[in-house]
């Protein structure tokens, strides 16, 4: 029989039989597991705000035994939210992502809902649903991709030097030492933070890439620290997690670290060597379990004589150095990456198969590679689209930028430093504004093109 049907028969006066107890005891032993199978923390309270029921889910979030759960005073768990108001009194259902709950002396970080339970428009409680933060946002960055795509054995070389850095890289993957990958733009560093990634035991975790050239000075410590509710002006409401929170349980890449501000240094210094982390305006720090990777094109044994970069951040993230080298000091891998890179492209169209010609070849071992890896890889891309026939020959057509009639400017006294905020600003006229790929057709890196962006003050809108 059904409860509820049952339930009606009690409340019509039916006398209670054995098989009814039986009945009830049964249903609840069902819904019990129904609740406990549930991923998600359930917890049901009434207009007091106690305690009615929870699933086992609860314990494991709160990390306490039933006998605790039921002793708790949810007005301070919840002490963050007008549960009466929003919910009981006006029955509506409310979502709350990023909320800290009080839990004796711990803080969960948490996305919850609040339900209503309303009967014959009474309100007889609500209804919890408790998801923990770290859980959503690892789904959130699967989804969104915040997370690695290479593995060492995507890393082209043939170069003896960089064979024994992957070999490095890959032991040292399996530790959670910081690392220091130090290269000129272009020559795969990114690759190599990946690639640390995916070996180590954080490889399910989220991967969060942040270039520290790209972020106004101004808005480092809330990208890295994140922020509570109304801490600045053109705060988020509900506050924000920074990049160091984002990346609980995984690893953090600091691309440009050398283009860190001076004055935020030390800050970032304390977060590594506490492993906690306060959201601006918060009150409360936060554990971390991050792994650092960090990445330099610059010299930083010149910033940290310049005083421009301190020592002691220095010695905190080096702590495993690899140097990357540059592509024209590898000459052997050309080839290798070129014909590499159109074999891919000739994977991605398969209906036409491409080859290098012997003078193309002969370019490309020729070339200067300013861009490294980067700039060896657009020029193969080039070379394969411009090219009529099966054979990529030298013959380039003229690229974007030069296929354009500029505004005219007398060019005497043009000064280098004019040339190039010129060049940005064409490629950025170009792309529509698009930073990323101005900077692909110019062959510099990202946080090149950030930096002198800065630089030469260029208004990115008004282009
Ligand atoms: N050894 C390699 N094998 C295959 N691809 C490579 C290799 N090195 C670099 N690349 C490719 O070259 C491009 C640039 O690499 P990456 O972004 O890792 O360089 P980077 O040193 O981090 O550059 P930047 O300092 O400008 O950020 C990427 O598309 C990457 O896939």
């Amino acid at each position: 029989m059904e409860v509820m049907t049952l339930m009606e028969k009690l409340k019509n006066g039916d006398v209670m039989t054995q098989d009814m107890r039986s009945e009830i005891v049964d249903s609840y032993k069902l819904m019990d597991v129904a609740l406990d199978s549930i991923l998600n923390g359930l917890m049901i309270i009434d207009t007091e705000l106690r305690i009615k029921k929870f699933n086992h889910k609860i314990c494991e979030l709160f990390q306490m035994d039933e006998a605790a759960i039921l002793k708790l005073d949810m007005n301070v768990v919840l002490k963050e939210i007008d549960v009466v108001g929003n919910i009981l009194i006006n029955k509506r259902k409310f979502s709350y992502s990023d909320i800290t709950l009080t839990i004796g002396s711990k803080q969960i970080d948490c996305f919850l809902d609040i339900t209503p339970v309303v009967f014959n428009e009474k309100v007889m409680g609500a209804v919890l649903v408790i998801r923990e933060a770290k859980q959503v946002r690892k789904e959130i960055n699967k989804l969104a991709g915040f997370r690695a795509n290479y593995t060492f054995d995507k890393i082209i070389t043939k170069n003896k030097t960089m064979l024994e850095l992957i070999n490095t890289a890959r032991r040292i993957a399996k530790t959670n030492c910081s690392v220091l990958i130090e290269g000129e733009s272009g020559t795969g560093k990114e690759l190599f933070a990946q690639s640390i990634h995916n070996d180590s035991q954080r490889r399910n975790g989220p991967f969060i890439a942040i270039n520290c050239a790209a972020i106004p000075k101004e808005l480092v410590e809330s990208e890295f620290f994140g922020y509570e509710t109304g801490s600045f002006t053109g705060a988020i409401k509900g506050g924000m997690p920074g990049k160091f929170e984002l990346a609980n349980g995984g690893t953090l890449f600091l691309d440009e670290i050398g283009e860190i501000p001076l004055e935020m240094q030390p800050k970032l210094l304390r977060v590594l060597d506490e492993n906690k982390v306060m959201r601006i305006g918060g009150s409360f720090a936060r554990d971390l379990d991050v792994r650092i990777v960090a990445a330099t094109n610059r010299n930083l044994l010149n910033e940290m004589s310049k005083s421009a970069f301190r020592q002691d951040l220095y010695f905190r993230l080096n702590v495993i150095n690899l140097r990357l080298l540059p592509l024209k000091r590898r000459p052997e891998d050309i080839l290798v990456l070129g014909r590499y890179f159109l074999e891919q492209l000739n994977c991605e169209n398969s209906d036409v198969k491409k080859y290098f010609s012997k003078a193309f070849e002969e370019k490309l071992l020729a070339n200067e590679w300013k861009g490294n890896v980067r700039e060896l890889k657009n020029m193969v891309e080039r070379g394969y689209y411009l090219s009529a026939g099966v054979f990529i020959d030298c013959i380039e057509a003229p690229t974007k930028e030069q296929n354009v009639i500029l505004p005219v400017r007398d060019s005497d006294g043009e000064t280098l430093r004019d040339l190039e905020k010129n060049s940005i600003e064409q490629a950025l006229f170009l792309n529509k504004g698009n930073a990323v790929k101005a900077a692909e057709d110019l062959c510099i890196s990202r946080a090149t093109i950030y930096r002198k962006i800065k630089a030469y003050d260029i208004h990115v809108t008004s282009l």
